[in-house]
């Protein structure tokens, strides 16, 4: 049962394994614990060693708790936050694995722009948007931040998707009123304005205090939009006090190109700071080649930065430093960038992000590396904070909400047989593994098929046959 709020409305303790990062470096695993979620969605109580307990039992202990479900573990899973994806083109959807051997410029030409301006026929926009959002549920994703197309009906649509499908989402009208093919553009700056505007009215009426859906500011990036757009964009955010996403500094010809466009503004991130477009709401996709000087104006900004490692490879655009930006001080989080990006999961990004911090290493020394307790960091916490959410969602704490996965592992029996019918995921566990290795098996092997359940607010919003809830 979900309110309109899109919360639950049951009381429900959540009982088995759970872990979740609790600083940047350590992720806690609490074998035997029960967390009490309440009927707004919130984490009301948290125990961590419940032992042998039984269920009827724990729910007498707590008081006015007599009569909650029960979910309960009953493989050799856990529970987890759910991710948190600060970076992805619903609309890009369908191109998933299709990018050849292009790079950036050529990219957006050849494959991204045909198919979004395809976004004027509302069916095959509902039939898009509905699937990215069940696919990104399947892998675990509770909060997406959506760049859409510029069309402003097939972008509400998208918002009411996300909606009715109870994801948290950041939805954004895109805006690109120049350097842009003819079939695929918004006439002016003032009708790319409008356009922004009228998005934001509607999410005004279909969720008025946001409480899973909010606007979001988005300039496509500083080569298609002229400064008149991006000023008037950066006056909108001011006026509206709503968050920002564009892209910064991914590939080396995009920016030599804005030094071309911008030769008054010092660097690429100079030109958002210009236009007021850089504060501590605003989230910069990719920040690949950055300088230090604009590594400082960013960190001056308290703007925060969505890490896209698949993208980078996939379309050659670079290795980002990500150890550096988090050594100075920067919020990172990971964006699965689709269809830069090949995959709408934050698992898979965030094994790209270990493996790409390797060949970072393999340049500039051992320290670069990411471990997994980061990754997974930067797949929760650190894109919490990205999307200004990391008091409500990103881990396991009293006050929060319940956004969290279930994840099932196979247990192989002691003559080696598993009940194929049951288990079909990836990864195998035969039970002599700590639950750190099981965890690390997850992180290197799991996909959807181990992501059994998602709830988003504590409203169950993804199930598999796995869920026995
Ligand atoms: O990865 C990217 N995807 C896009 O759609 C885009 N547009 C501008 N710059 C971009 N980078
Ligand atoms: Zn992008």
């Amino acid at each position: 049962m979900s309110t309109t709020n899109g919360t639950a409305s049951e009381k429900t303790i959540y009982l088995g394994a759970f872990a979740h990062c609790t600083s940047q470096q350590e992720v806690e695993i609490c074998e035997a614990g029960a967390i009490g979620v309440d009927s707004d969605g919130k984490i009301a109580f948290i125990e961590r060693d419940i032992g042998d307990i039984p269920a009827y039992e724990l729910c007498e202990r707590q008081q006015g708790w007599e009569k909650a479900k029960i979910v309960e573990i009953k493989d050799q899973g856990f529970f987890f936050p759910g991710f948190i994806d600060t970076h992805i083109h619903a609309s890009q959807y369908p191109n998933s694995g299709i990018f050849g051997k292009s790079t950036l410029l050529d990219w957006l030409n050849t494959y991204t722009f045909p198919l979004e301006s395809s976004f004027t026929d509302l069916a095959k926009a509902q039939r898009i948007y509905a699937r990215v959002v069940n696919r990104t549920l399947s892998h675990g994703t509770t909060t997406a931040c959506y760049y859409a197309t510029v069309h402003v009906e097939a972008t509400n649509l998208l918002s009411d998707i996300c909606l009715s499908k109870g994801q948290r989402a950041f939805v954004g009208r895109v805006c690109m009123d120049q350097l842009s093919p003819d079939y695929y553009r918004d006439e002016s700056a003032e009708t790319a304005i409008q356009a922004t505007e009228a998005c934001i009215a509607h999410v005004g009426k279909i969720d008025p205090k946001h409480h899973l859906i909010t606007p979001i500011i988005t300039p496509r990036f500083a080569p298609s939009c002229s400064e008149g757009c991006l000023n008037a964009l950066g006056k909108l955010a001011q006026q509206t006090g709503l968050p920002i996403q564009t892209h910064i500094s991914e590939n080396k010809s995009e920016i030599e190109l804005v030094a071309e466009m911008f030769p008054s503004s010092k660097s690429y991130t100079d030109v958002y700071d210009k236009a007021g477009l850089l504060n501590a709401k605003t989230i910069l996709a990719h920040a690949v080649h950055l300088s230090p000087e604009e590594r400082a104006l960013i960190r001056s900004r308290d703007a925060k930065i969505s890490h896209c490692p698949a993208s980078n490879t996939a379309l050659t655009s670079g290795a980002a430093p990500v150890r550096t930006l988090l050594d100075e001080g920067l919020t990172v989080g990971l964006g699965t960038d689709v269809s830069g990006g090949y995959s709408p999961s934050i698992l898979e990004e965030a094994r790209q992000a270990i493996l790409v911090s390797r060949h970072v290493a393999m340049v500039d020394g051992d320290a670069a590396k990411l471990s997994t307790e980061e990754a997974l960091w930067l797949a929760t916490r650190g894109g919490a904070k990205v999307v200004g959410l990391e008091s409500r969602v990103g881990g396991f704490e009293v006050g929060m909400d319940w956004d969290a996965q279930m994840i099932s592992l196979d247990v192989v029996s002691e003559d080696g047989e598993m009940d194929e019918a049951e288990n079909k995921g990836p990864v195998d566990v035969f039970m002599w593994e700590s639950w750190s290795d099981r965890l690390n098996k997850w992180f290197y092997g799991g996909d959807d098929r181990n992501t059994a359940a998602v709830w988003v607010k504590g409203r169950l919003v993804h199930t598999t046959p796995k869920y026995r809830g």
